[in-house]
């Protein structure tokens, strides 16, 4: 698939500009977190989307932060840069939900409320005004955020991509390690990102009140 230089630039700077958002938040501590962002035209069987590079300081910006990978994680052109290591993944919420853009986070409330629930195999979380940032605009209304195994192989998390993403929820957990959140396009995956956090860390805190 070869994606006009423009269309290649936009995603760029637009990757860069949630990163750097990001960042300052806090929330690719140790090199973690990785982003990406659809372009060009898309089938569920041929897709290509800008996807930031492994292992790298995502609080610096530099000329080798993103490259362009298809619908098998694989770079489009040559590139001595690496996709990130979770980019299976982001394959796999391309294909079974048409999005736009994925954004992968590790915070300290994600982690440990993925921990916390994890035997329940989802967060329950019922009746708080930020739930309707999902388009869920039902009074106390109740949502389920799903929580995957964190393996060490990603093919084996990316395998179970397809049976854990539920309608109108538009992210997943791994246990203890962060959150996928996507949306039609960049604004309303970091919409999406958001309301999670915030979620997670009003659970967390209204457990430590309650229990
Ligand atoms: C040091 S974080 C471990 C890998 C990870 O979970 C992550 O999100 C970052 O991996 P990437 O290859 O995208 O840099
Ligand atoms: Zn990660």
């Amino acid at each position: 698939m070869n994606l006009p230089l423009e269309q290649r630039m936009a995603a760029f700077a637009e990757l860069r500009a949630v990163k750097t958002d990001f960042a300052a938040r806090g929330w690719f501590p140790g090199t973690s977190g990785n982003l990406s962002v659809r372009v060009g035209e898309y089938s569920p069987e041929r897709f290509a989307f800008a996807v930031t590079a492994s292992g790298k300081d995502k609080a610096a910006n530099t000329p080798e932060d993103f490259l362009i990978v298809d619908q098998e994680g694989l770079p489009t052109e040559p590139t001595r840069l690496k996709p990130s290591a979770e980019t299976l993944i982001h394959c796999e919420i391309y294909k079974h939900t048409g999005c736009g853009a994925i954004f992968h986070v590790h915070t300290i409330y994600n982690n440990i409320i993925s921990e916390y629930d994890a035997s329940l195999g989802a967060v329950p979380i019922e009746g708080v005004e930020l739930i309707k940032a999902f388009n869920i605009w039902e009074e106390n209304a109740s949502i389920e955020v799903p929580i995957l195994p964190n393996y060490a192989k990603i093919p084996r998390i990316a395998e179970l991509v397809a049976g854990a993403i539920r309608p109108g929820i538009p992210g997943i957990l791994l246990r203890n390690h962060g959150i996928y959140a996507w949306g039609a396009n960049a604004f309303e995956a970091k919409r999406h990102l958001e309301a999670f956090e915030f979620l997670f860390e009003h659970r967390y805190k209204y457990l430590l009140l309650t229990k």
